[in-house]
């Protein structure tokens, strides 16, 4: 296991017992450090079940396990891999008992969360909803409870925020379901309070490993350190990190969890590692002189043996549209001249989502191939999910996320209220949302009225699913699938909910599509090995609607298998955490964009008293913080790169409806490029390649005609 490894990697990797600490700049290695413990681990005799490796996200643990794979074959399936939340998840699971959820409780997704607070603070408005979201999501990552919210409410706005939390999570209790925070507070909750459970547990941990760690939140360390041991000495745990690289400071990641591990165990044995082996180093210079300024915890200096390299290039553009001509001109440039020529080799990353909008209709225009990673897929249109819902329901009726979305997308007349007493009564009997409805004693927590109206949802449900298992063949489908639609009201209920007319106009073309699709299944059009295909005509056998409604919820899957095909990245910086590409364009990188606004209100649930109060130093200091979170995230953009890197930005930018004047980021002179890297002429370059493009395009487009006359296969 210790082949390609350095030293001071080998040094991690062969620490197999006590806490360790792997503290390194971007590129060092710490990612490689955990996966080849895991395989040392593993060969020195630990069960690969008693090992979980924790990564940041679900991505990065798919990458993760692959590696793994490659290193230590099938053992590598035993291995934990995955989220803190996967994690949570799994935790209660095996003993979310112990705290009254029945073991097949439901996870609210951030939809499902901002409809139940629509309805528990009586907004119809979505924003609102989310404001107070946004908020709660806050205090519960703290730790706080509803009551302690409200004690410590600064103003009106957080005491109104603290009661609807209250009836919030009344709902979820009420309908044995947690949210994201949950995951990681309610684990929190039953290690404390179950010594029993806490025991098991540690026992089942040989060893942890955690990627990313200066991106943990407070109740996250509090989990890691109740996961390994009671006693500090005998904590066996492997943690990787860069203080430079902590952009999550806006959800809760503290660097207080870098600080406090030498003092929580004392016999933490912390490794630095400075080779860079990812960047030249004209990239890492750059990035060095932009992480500069920040105050260090450790002092470290990133070097490589990668040599020089291609100077980093600076590039000005009249506005956003020519920035992304540009990019993609230094797309097709590179893949002319550079050894790495691949699609896949690419990667434009900027600060906020709305950014890639321009960017990939440039890159249409130019038929380049892209994903835009972390962005929303067809599946997870909130349309498509609705659908989704009764789908699932019809399959799993015990399925009770999709329970709820259902009886509620279209409204039909059954309040909250019902909803909860169902909630409750479910949690009783400890049976499903659906089942529940149908129990004979349910009238003695229910007013007639509302009984009849479950009862004829049910009914409605288990007819639509009776007649789906008889449909087949595409038209059959089709005309059952549109009436389904009329019945529900669907296509009236998107025009209610839309502001905008056309808004709604797309979200139906979206639900039209889909259920051409799904009829398409039903008649034998299967898709590609991808499902990705929505329209191709292979023979095989017809299925029952029903049948295919039950292979749609694997679809989900869909957008992470795109991973491997040869494609440009699109990402914002925070999504490309971890990831490496040989070139990358960082775009946007102006004042207000990188950084972003530094004046405005740093905390979105803003208008509290306690804010408008703020004097100006602590103003002052919430500012330069600010500012040090911005400059990690432009180390972590430039520290991206392998082998080439562009920082573009526009002198026009559009904000809102007007545009803007912009200024080129500090970030930029701070980066204190030579003079000979930032001079390159953008129109002459640009019509240089337009003119030869267009002369090959000529040149395929005759090629073709002729072998076309000449009857030859093409
Ligand atoms: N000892 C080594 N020899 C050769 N290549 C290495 C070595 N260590 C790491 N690498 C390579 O360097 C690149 C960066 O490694 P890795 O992703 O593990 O770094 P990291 O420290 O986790 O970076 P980040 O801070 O961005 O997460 C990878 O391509 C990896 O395979
Ligand atoms: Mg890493």
């Amino acid at each position: 296991m210790s082949a390609g490894l350095n030293l001071a990697q080998q040094d991690a990797v062969n620490h197999l017992h006590g806490p360790c600490l792997v503290l390194a700049g971007a590129g060092s290695g710490k990612t490689r450090v955990i996966t080849h413990k895991i395989g040392r681990l593993i060969q020195a005799g630990l069960e690969p079940q008693r090992i979980t490796a924790i990564t940041f996200t679900n991505k990065a643990a798919a990458e993760m396990r692959e590696r793994t794979k490659g290193l230590i074959g099938r053992d590598a399936k035993k291995v934990r891999i995955c989220t803190f939340h996967a994690l949570g998840v799994h935790l209660l699971r095996g003993d979310g008992e112990a705290l009254g959820l029945k073991a097949n409780f439901s996870i609210m997704d951030s939809d499902d969360v901002t409809s139940i607070l629509k309805d528990a603070g009586g907004s119809t408005d979505a924003a609102t909803a989310r404001q107070w979201q946004w908020t709660i999501s806050k205090w519960k990552n703290a730790g706080l409870t509803a009551a302690q919210a409200e004690a410590q409410a600064a103003g009106d706005n957080e005491r109104i925020t603290a009661k609807i939390m209250a009836r919030y999570e009344e709902r979820l209790t009420a309908y044995q379901s947690v949210d994201f925070d949950d995951l990681i507070g309610l684990p929190l909750k039953l290690l404390r309070e179950h010594p029993e459970v806490r025991a098991k547990w540690q026992q089942m941990m040989g060893h942890i490993l955690v990627d990313e760690y200066q991106d943990t939140n407070a109740t996250q360390y509090e989990l890691l350190k109740l996961l390994t041991s009671d006693d500090p000495q005998r904590a066996h745990f492997t943690a990787v990190g860069d203080d430079d690289q902590s952009i999550y400071g806006w959800r809760g990641a503290t660097l207080d969890n870098l600080k406090k591990l030498p003092i929580d165990f004392p016999n933490l044995r912390i490794i630095k590692l400075e080779q860079n082996y990812r960047s030249t180093s004209a990239i890492l210079q750059a990035a060095n002189n932009v992480i500069g300024p920040n105050p260090k915890l450790f002092p470290k200096t990133l070097w490589s043996e990668l040599g020089e390299g291609e100077p980093v290039r600076v590039v000005d553009a009249d506005n956003e549209e020519h920035e992304a001509e540009r990019m993609v001109a230094r797309i097709q440039s590179l893949r002319e001249n550079s050894q790495h020529k691949e699609f896949k080799d690419f990667a434009v990353l900027y600060r906020a989502n709305h950014q890639s909008r321009i960017l990939e209709q440039a890159l249409r225009k130019a038929n380049i191939p892209y994903k835009v990673s972390g962005g929303i897929s067809f599946f997870d249109r909130a349309e498509i999910r609705d659908l989704c819902a009764w789908l699932r329901l019809w399959v799993n009726n015990d399925d009770d996320p999709a329970f709820l979305r259902a009886i509620t997308t279209p409204k039909r007349g059954i309040g909250h209220q019902t909803l909860q007493a169902l909630g409750t009564f479910s949690g009783k009997y400890k049976v499903s949302l659906f089942e529940a409805l149908f129990s004979s004693s349910l009238p003695s927590v229910l007013n007639s009225r509302a009984v009849d109206s479950l009862h004829e949802f049910g009914r409605y449900v288990n007819d639509l699913e009776y007649r789906a298992r008889h449909t087949e063949g595409k038209e059959a489908a089709l005309a059952f699938l549109l009436e389904w639609l009329k019945d529900i009201g669907y296509e009236k209920f998107l025009y209610d909910s839309e502001e905008h007319e056309k808004a709604a106009q797309s979200r139906w073309t979206n639900v039209l599509d889909f259920c051409d699709w799904m009829a398409g299944r039903c008649g034998g059009e299967i898709e590609d090995e991808n499902g990705a295909n929505f329209g191709n005509n292979f023979a095989s056998e017809k299925k029952s609607l029903l049948d295919v409604a039950q292979t749609v919820s694997l679809i989900s899957t869909l957008s992470e298998r795109q991973q491997d095909q040869n494609l440009v990245t699109l990402s914002t910086l925070h999504a490309a955490k971890g990831l490496e590409w040989p070139h990358v364009m960082l775009i946007g990188v102006c004042e207000g964009l990188l950084p972003f606004k530094l004046d405005d209100g740093a905390d979105s649930a803003g208008g509290s008293q306690r804010e408008h109060e703020a004097s100006d130093a602590v103003m002052g200091a919430a500012i330069a913080e600010r500012l040090q979170e911005e400059r990690r995230l432009m180390y972590v953009g430039i520290t991206r790169a392998q082998r080439t890197l562009a920082v573009s930005w526009p002198k026009r930018r559009k904000k809102g409806r007007e545009m803007i004047a912009a200024q080129p980021s500090r970030f930029i002179a701070e980066m204190a490029l030579s003079q000979a890297t930032v001079k390159e002429d953008p129109r002459e370059k640009l019509r240089a390649l337009r003119a030869e493009f267009a002369k090959k395009a000529e040149a395929t487009a005759a090629a073709a005609a002729s072998q076309q006359a000449s009857g030859s296969p093409v």
